[in-house]
Parts: C-alpha cells; structure tokens; sequence
C-alpha cells in the first residue's frame, strides 16, 4: 500500500518566519508554485488517487487544490478534519522564530519547536485566536480543542484519526493523499516509522514535497521516498531546521 504525503507550499508566514500553528495563512506566491511543482512530480510519476485529506487550514487545503489541478483530479472527493491541523503554536502564533531565538535563546526555542513533550506557552482563553470561539470550529466538540500543543498532544489526535478513518481505506483498496503541516505530519512520520522521541527532533519536512510511503497490507512501514531532486530537497529541510537560528 502506498501512502502520500505532502506539506502545504512556502505560506505568508513561513516567508516571514512567524510561528503559524492554527493561524489561518495564505500561500505565497512561492508557495502556490511548490505546490504546483508537487503536483506534476505525482503526475509524471504516475500517481493517481481515489481519496485525499486535509486540515482546516487554507495553506494546506489550497495545496491540495493545486495539486489535484495538475493532476486533472479536482473532481476527487476531499474530506477536511482539525485533526490534521498544524501543532496549535499557542502564544508563540505571530513571533518571528528568529526574533524569538535572539530573546529566549537558540536552546528555548529549539525545544519550543522540536521537543516531543513540551507545549509553548498557551493561548489565554479569552484571546479571540483559541480555536474555541471562531467559526472554523463552530461544530466541533469545543472540550478537544488546544490552547496549545507539544508534538506528543498533536500525536494523540492525528494518529487516532489515521487509524480509524484512513487506514481501513488504504487496506479496502482506496489510494491515499494527505495534504497537511510541518508538525502534524511528522506526527504521522513518527508513528508510521516507530521513531523515538529523540530521533524525530532531527525530522524537518521541506514544504510541497511529496513524500511517498510503502507500507505492507497490515499498514507496517516499508520504505519512503521524496519525490524530486535529492539535493535540493535536503537543502529545503536543512532550511526549515534554521528558522530558529538568530539571524546574523
Ligand atoms: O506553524 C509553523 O510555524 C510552521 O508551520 C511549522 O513550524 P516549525 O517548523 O517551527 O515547527
């Protein structure tokens, strides 16, 4: 069974180096080509697909969109779920990761950013960005939504999801995309490959790459693969790790 992957293109915030998390961003210009590009590497590789999912995020919804364009595919059914949602960034949303590396420190934030267990600081209830008071999750039960979000809380809801409503589909035959976020897909990278808490802090998922998972009929990881020149892709992930360096 395969399984693909793919991170939302280079967003307005991603170009301004701001934490994101639930924030509701648009692509960049940049961002609409990467996901174009992403689109005709599935293309030419001879991808097609019955299934796709998403966030409630247009960065990533948008992605998708342009994807399936390419593909001639937009007629494809889309199923959209919070579950799949960036790691909600809490307080940090809005703070440029280098500006806030220069006042808390390169360690702080590299914690804030990659430690499995430690959330950012949270949101207070009564800020008008906790996702419980705006209308995106109007319908959702209000009790399960963050203030904020280590990676392992982002585990504990895309995870549950993947096995309930994605997997029985990939195991009854249905072909599979996955349009999400940085931390809501290593989530999943964790989980599908059993990497520890430590090993995912080095995990950096380039934007509008796809990534490509083999897995057996059970759903046990195989192998993965990136879609694409190697080394410019190890050059975009090398990119994602700095956002949090101070700037020089
Ligand atoms: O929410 C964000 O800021 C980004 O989408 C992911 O950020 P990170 O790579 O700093 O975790």
């Amino acid at each position: 069974m395969k399984l693909v992957l793919i991170r939302h293109g280079e967003s307005e915030w991603n170009k301004l180096n701001l934490f994101t998390g639930w924030t509701d961003v648009e692509l960049s210009e940049k961002g609409v080509e990467e996901a174009k590009a992403g689109g005709r590497a599935l293309k030419e590789a001879g991808f097609d697909f019955d299934l796709c999912y998403t966030s409630y995020l247009k960065r990533a919804i948008h992605t998708l969109n342009f994807v399936l364009s390419e593909m001639d595919r937009e007629w494809l059914p889309v199923t959209k779920t919070w579950k799949l949602n960036e790691r909600h960034y809490g307080a940090l949303q809005g703070l440029n990761k280098a500006e806030t590396a220069e006042k808390y420190g390169e360690e702080k934030v590299k914690i804030w950013r990659r430690s499995f267990d430690v959330q950012p600081p949270a949101l207070d209830p009564t800020d008008d960005r906790n996702p419980a008071l705006q209308e995106a999750y109007r319908n959702e039960n209000k009790d399960e939504l963050p203030l904020a979000e280590s990676l392992k809380d982002t585990i504990a809801r895309a995870v549950p999801y993947y096995e309930q409503e994605i997997l029985p589909q990939m195991k009854a035959g249905k072909r599979v995309i996955i349009a999400a976020h940085g931390n809501s897909l290593r989530a999943l990278v964790k989980y599908f490959e059993n990497l520890t808490d430590e090993e995912i802090i080095g995990v950096n998922i380039p934007t509008g790459v796809p990534l490509v998972y083999t897995f057996d009929d059970n759903g046990k990881f195989i192998s993965k693969e990136y879609l694409g020149d190697q080394a410019t892709i190890e050059a975009k992930m090398a990119a994602v790790a700095k956002q949090g360096s101070v700037q020089k």
